[in-house]
């Protein structure tokens, strides 16, 4: 019987197996960020050990970070220690870090691969949970816990158990205005918030076959949002040409040696997955959250459901309780809810194809008043190319605030937060309760929607932007 491509980089990568114990497995590339690094780095120094691959080891600053001044001076008490920890920790340990101000720094998800430092068949960690972003190059990417960042540090290992595996097929391909974004909050609507629970899934088809990198990472970067713990993509020829000439990609005739294990990365024909969904992608429209749980969305066009619509009483009870907090009614239509701040950012859609697609929408228009509305590029290098194309021109034209790289209104761990009772129209990952700021209310969109809700201030379908 053939391997998925989780099996074939699982399979490649234990080290060691006893009988009744959790396989060991080699970790390739481990990242490090300022927020679930500083125990284990002290765990470490604690015992006396050593980091036993720095070269394997990258970190950045992203989560509290100020977006305004590239400075320790304006990040907040505990930002500040936890930055200037990591600043010491790499400096000890012989860590590259990308800290404030340097040109690669940024949102540690989107820094890894635009550096060459995820590539395709490798098996990469983060003390993050959305680590499962550097699956869309084929690497067996998730995300850990403290203790297990400290077991990495000093093992370059982690015991780690197989996975199920979930195929989900994305046939046809996307229409105009409906977007990477679009299609994985329609896949988590219809899996659930728990549907990929235990599972390494496998996206593929036409959909995901015909989208960039960045779109791919898109998808990749939400895998967690329904439960699974990977969400691997199989290398092809996009991926090739995207890592070609990366800082820390094979060079020269290394490379052309990996393109050829690369090609190999990928499930067998005869392969048996555990699961297996199909989404039909070519009529997808534009999708928007409108509960407290990325899985509670529908259609731009559609109405707010009601709790009478679920059977089960749990369900049911999350919708009540999610349209209390959201403050909307059900059979309300979705583009007549208010909209106070937009955020156009995060790992999930803070590279330079978001901004360009935000760019198309409001081009030559303007912010409606009363929005409140921020572009926050995912790193200095998506800052840059995008003032290169004079992106940053069209944003701050039309109102918006052009920030400094970093995780920003993404999670209310920093000073870009919505207040209470406020809605934003948010690029982010996760709508929780409370996760832009206290009492803030979140909407999950793609950036094209986004901007076409920053211009009317409320939810916007954005093809009547496209025509
Ligand atoms: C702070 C960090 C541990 C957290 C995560 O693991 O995801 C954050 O990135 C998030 O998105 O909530
Ligand atoms: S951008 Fe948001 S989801 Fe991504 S790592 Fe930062 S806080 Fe987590």
């Amino acid at each position: 019987m053939g391997k998925t491509l989780y099996q074939k980089v699982y399979d490649s990568h234990i080290v060691f197996q006893k009988e009744g114990e959790l396989p060991t497995i080699y970790i390739d590339r481990h990242l490090v960020h300022e927020v679930t690094s500083p125990q284990a780095f002290s765990g470490l120094e604690v015992a006396g050990r050593k980091l036993r691959r720095p070269d394997l080891t990258l970190a950045t600053m992203d989560h509290d970070i100020s977006t305004k001044e590239a400075s320790i001076e304006a990040c907040s008490p505990m930002a500040k220690e936890q930055v200037t920890t990591l600043m010491a920790n790499a400096d000890k340990f012989g860590v590259t870090l990308f800290g404030l101000g340097h040109p690669n720094q940024g949102i540690v998800h989107i820094v890894g691969p635009q550096v060459g430092f995820t590539l395709p068949g490798t098996t990469l960690v983060c003390g993050d949970s959305h680590t499962a972003t550097h699956g869309a190059f084929g690497a067996l990417a998730f995300g850990i816990g403290t203790s297990e960042v400290e077991h990495v540090m000093a093992t370059q290992t982690l015991k780690q158990g197989r996975l199920k595996t979930m195929k989900i097929e994305c046939t046809g391909k996307l229409q105009k205005g409906v977007y990477a974004k679009d299609l994985i909050l329609a896949i988590i609507g219809k899996l659930t918030t728990a549907g990929g629970t235990g599972y390494c899934v496998e996206f593929c088809g036409e959909a995901v076959r015909s989208l960039s990198m960045e779109g791919r990472m898109t998808l990749s970067n939400m895998a967690i949002e329904f439960g699974a713990t990977a969400g691997m993509i199989a290398p092809d020829e996009t991926t090739f040409e995207y890592i070609r000439g990366r800082l820390y990609a094979p060079k020269g005739e290394d490379f052309d040696k990996a393109v050829e294990y690369w090609k190999t990365l990928k499930s067998d024909d005869d392969a048996v997955f555990d699961k297996v969904v199909t989404i039909d992608a070519a009529s997808l429209e534009p999708q928007v959250t409108w509960g407290t749980n990325p899985g509670q969305e529908c259609a731009v066009t559609g109405t707010v459901p009601s709790p009478d619509d679920f059977a089960d009483p749990v369900v049911k009870k999350s919708c009540a309780d999610a349209l209390a907090y959201i403050d909307l009614k059900p059979g309300q239509k979705l583009t007549d809810a208010k909209v106070d701040y937009v955020f156009i950012g995060s790992c999930t859609n803070g590279r330079i194809e978001d901004f360009r697609a935000a760019a198309e929408v409001i081009k030559g228009r303007k912010v409606a008043p009363g929005v409140t509305a921020l572009a926050v590029p995912g790193s200095m290098w998506v800052k840059a190319q995008a003032e290169k194309e004079g992106l940053d021109k069209i944003f701050k034209e039309a109102g918006f605030e052009w920030r400094l790289p970093g995780c920003s209104m993404c999670l209310a761990m920093n000073d870009d937060r919505a207040p209470a009772g406020k809605r934003v129209a948010s690029t982010s990952n996760r709508n929780f309760v409370g996760r832009q700021g206290k009492g803030s209310r979140t909407h999950l969109m793609s950036p094209a929607t986004a901007a076409a809700c920053a211009l009317t201030g409320h939810i916007t379908d954005v093809r009547e932007f496209l025509k």
